[in-house]
């Protein structure tokens, strides 16, 4: 069965618009940061992540989005490029803003935190104006973050893109993505996150995220069937509820709620699994497979980040993923 038709004849595979961060990750693993003295530099956010996750399984990709313009921006532009992903419309701040940064805090495989920097950051000022209508129409899906919708422009900037998917029917993917510290109030977060999702083909998102978007709602049990049934209403062909290590629910309009085998994983930090995982679900779903065998890749994808130092950089290729699930499932690979 097939839930989701992507528009086979446009040349590029997916765009994604939103933030190009920093991440500092700290070297010395299961330590609190007080006492955390290095870190290693890599590009981060989560949008920029899922990219080179895509791109890294051999889709042709393109970024939309504002660096700073000082090194770290020029960081970030070098690492898209020699990556392969096309960045004629990542647009260079002139007006000082700065990157935003992410520490991360290794306590423990189960114990991550995350410290964010994002006082005048330059991801959060492209413009409407700055969006290439172009890169959208020409792309088979638009992926959309919702830390972009913070703030203005960049709130405008993405219900700008939206319009253009819509335009050129381009199928439209959001990640929750819910960093509350860039965000004014719980209702503000709650209305644009709401008006945004009815306007997506495919949500994903943690059940926590799911409840900031619910408190107009009335689902006192948090019941993924109740939450995923509501955006069927609206545009939405695939719902997924991510649960942890209990593994994710992909709901459809249908009724069915769709489970994958998820598979062990020798932890070493939490963060990136879900960039990871959207981005093998992500690719999955575009080969024509079905939902399970999709969300499966995505499972595995994200064990071989969460088992690594980095997110964008341990972003796995095909032969990765596929490694990994037969060594799964030889049995050669058990949880930490
Ligand atoms: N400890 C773990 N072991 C194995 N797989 C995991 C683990 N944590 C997460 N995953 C996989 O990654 C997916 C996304 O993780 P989740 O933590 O829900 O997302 P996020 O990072 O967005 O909070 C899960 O559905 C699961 O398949
Ligand atoms: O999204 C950020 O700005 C930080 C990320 O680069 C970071 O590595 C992370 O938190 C990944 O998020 P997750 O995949 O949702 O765990």
């Amino acid at each position: 069965m097939t839930y989701v038709s992507f528009p086979q004849s446009k040349p590029l595979d997916f765009v994604a618009i939103g933030r190009l961060c920093i991440d500092l990750n700290a070297n010395e693993i299961n330590r609190p940061m007080e006492e955390t003295m290095t870190f290693t530099k890599y590009v981060g956010g989560s949008p920029a992540n899922i990219t080179i996750g895509m791109a890294r399984l051999g889709m042709k990709t393109a970024f939309i989005g504002k660096i700073a313009n000082d090194q770290m921006g020029r960081f970030i532009a070098d690492y898209l490029e020699r990556n392969n992903i096309e960045t004629t419309n990542v647009v260079t701040d002139n007006t000082g803003a700065v990157t935003g940064l992410a520490f991360t805090e290794i306590k423990s495989p189960t114990e991550c935190s995350i410290l964010m920097y994002r006082d005048n950051v330059a991801d959060l000022l492209l413009t409407p104006a700055e969006v290439q209508e172009s890169l959208i129409a020409e792309s088979k899906v638009l992926l959309i973050s919702g830390t972009a919708l913070a703030q203005s422009p960049s709130r405008e900037a993405v219900f700008q893109a939206l319009d253009y998917a819509k335009k050129h029917g381009v199928v439209i993917i959001f990640d929750l993505d819910y960093r509350p510290y860039t965000w004014k109030t719980s209702e503000e977060t709650a209305v644009y996150y709401n008006l945004a999702a009815e306007k997506c083909d495919i949500i994903l998102g943690t059940r926590e995220e799911f409840d900031m978007m619910e408190r107009f709602e009335n689902n006192p049990e948090k019941n993924d069937q109740i939450t995923a049934a509501k955006w069927f209403d609206y545009s939405a062909k695939i719902v997924i509820i991510k649960h942890g290590k209990e593994g994710s629910i992909a709901y459809t309009p249908d009724g069915i709620g769709h489970r994958a085998k998820s598979f062990p994983a020798k932890v070493v930090k939490t963060f990136g699994a879900g960039d990871s995982y959207a981005a093998g679900f992500i690719y999955g779903i575009m080969q024509g497979w079905t939902i399970e065998k999709s969300m499966e890749y995505g499972s595995a994808a994200a064990c071989i980040v969460i088992s690594s130092h980095s997110c964008s950089d341990a972003m796995p290729t095909t032969d990765q993923v596929n490694d990994y699930i037969e060594r799964c499932n030889r049995g050669e690979i058990t949880a930490s």
